[in-house]
């Protein structure tokens, strides 16, 4: 057991619907065997729990730990190529790289990397893309298990249109699948998803097959990417000539609930969103990738207005980075600038995305999002170097949520000292190499 004294900020209320940012300048939070079971002042907390030791973190800001709904495992040495649209991007940057994940000792190597990436930028809650390889999931599954990270994630699935080593059939797919989820889903903090990559390479028979596989599995999750550039819409109503819309390609397959998160809908229509908001699934949004793939702008007022579930994806390798404040100030940026017209938006609107709607759209808002008693202790100790940017930043914040909006503005993985999930360190600069990331 510990308690924590520190300064704390998070969202339990929805600033989209009225809710406001929640600040305590000195609060304890107790913690006991990872539970937050008193938030409280320091005076209170030590004269209930007189022995327990008191570590005091007052000169950073604690925040909760981010959640990621939308990155890709086997991107990492992908991040960073720039000017290619998506199709292009896929055929000449990201897919190669997937293809090597048919070597374990290559995904082994890539797991501890992509961990690492999440971990030091402050994710402790993901929706992950998996690999086109089942063995390669099964890597990122047991490391992913070792660290202790909440994850969400399965075997991309493939039949048409990609390079033939990334493609399966119905058969194999559902076989691997199973073996996954019997191994995986509902292990410790794990979950299995069912993730066909898009519907430009999965015909209506896989996203079927994978349907049923969810409907005789409740509690299987879905992910998948839709609407991200108008290429790729236009080719998917060509191979889809069933379907009514994009949306109607999973719709079809019995792929959609509120277990599902789609990434990207950068060009919805209208009745897209009125289904997405029916089913209850969540849309992942990745603004650094829709910037670096000149997707387009993400309707963020649409989506809120016709009520969409919406959290935030870092969507590595077409994202630029693991940061989730770095996703949260480009999402703002991109509001800014939509001739459209964007959704103006608070520090504390960019919170709300990166930690509790994230939490939400994974159905974990019982157990993370915020730092309210009952909660897990899944959080991110922002504690900048002296001197340094954010630092002065900081030092100079005119009051809370200008100190966040700094956050957002300046904090990068460095900033961060300590990340906990479920009450264990899993990140501290001292202890960084220890942790055997
Ligand atoms: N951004 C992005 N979009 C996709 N659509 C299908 N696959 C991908 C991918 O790997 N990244
Ligand atoms: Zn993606």
């Amino acid at each position: 057991m510990y308690i924590y004294r520190a300064r704390v900020f998070d969202t339990p209320t929805n600033p989209f619907t009225g809710g406001t940012l929640r600040t305590d300048t000195d609060v304890a939070l107790v913690v006991d065997d990872g539970e937050i079971i008193a938030r409280t002042d320091i005076n209170s907390a030590t004269e209930s729990y007189p022995t327990v030791e008191i570590i005091d973190v007052r000169d950073g800001i604690l925040i909760p730990g981010l959640v990621d709904t939308h990155v890709h495992y086997p991107q990492i040495r992908a991040i960073g190529h720039l000017g290619k649209p998506l199709l292009e991007w896929l055929d000449e940057c990201a897919l190669p790289e997937e293809e090597k994940l048919a070597d374990n000792t290559y995904a082994h190597q890539l797991a501890g990397e992509f961990l690492t990436g999440l971990i030091s930028s402050g994710t402790t809650s993901a929706m992950v893309f998996g690999s086109h390889f089942a063995s390669a999931v099964d890597i990122l599954f047991e490391r992913a298990q070792h660290l202790g990270l909440r994850m969400t994630a399965g075997l991309v699935t493939s039949d048409c249109t990609l390079p033939e080593p990334l493609l399966t059939t119905i058969d194999q797919s559902l076989a691997e699948a199973q073996q996954l989820i019997d191994r995986w889903h509902g292990t410790d903090r794990l979950r299995y998803a069912v993730t066909p990559r898009f519907s430009l390479s999965a015909g209506p028979d896989l996203l079927a097959a994978h349907g049923e596989l969810v409907q005789d599995r409740p509690g299987i999750w879905v992910t998948s990417h839709i609407n991200e550039n108008q290429d790729e819409i236009s080719d998917v109503a060509a191979l889809h000539p069933e379907a009514q819309d994009y949306l109607d390609t999973y719709d079809k397959a019995g792929l959609l609930s509120a277990q599902t998160i789609l990434a990207h809908n950068v060009h919805p229509t209208e009745r897209e969103l009125l289904r997405m908001a029916e089913t209850g699934l969540a849309v992942a949004h990745c603004p650094t990738s829709n910037s670096a793939l000149a997707s387009g702008f993400f309707p963020l007022k649409r989506h809120i207005e016709t009520g969409v579930n919406v959290a935030l994806g870092s969507d590595v390798g077409a994202g630029n980075g693991f940061s989730l404040l770095k996703e949260g100030v480009q999402a703002y940026f991109m509001q800014q600038l939509d001739p459209s017209g964007g959704l103006p938006m608070t520090a504390a609107h960019l919170l709300y995305l990166a930690t509790s709607a994230g939490a939400q759209a994974l159905q974990l808002d019982a157990q993370v999002g915020d730092l309210s008693v009952g909660k897990r202790f899944d959080a991110v100790l922002i504690r900048p170097t002296a001197g340094h940017p954010l630092d002065v930043g900081l030092a100079h914040a005119a009051d809370d949520e200008g100190a966040l909006a700094k956050i957002f503005a300046l904090g990068t993985p460095a900033d961060i000292e300590c990340v906990w999930i479920d009450g264990q360190q899993v990140k501290s600069h001292s202890q960084y190499q220890a942790a055997g990331l």
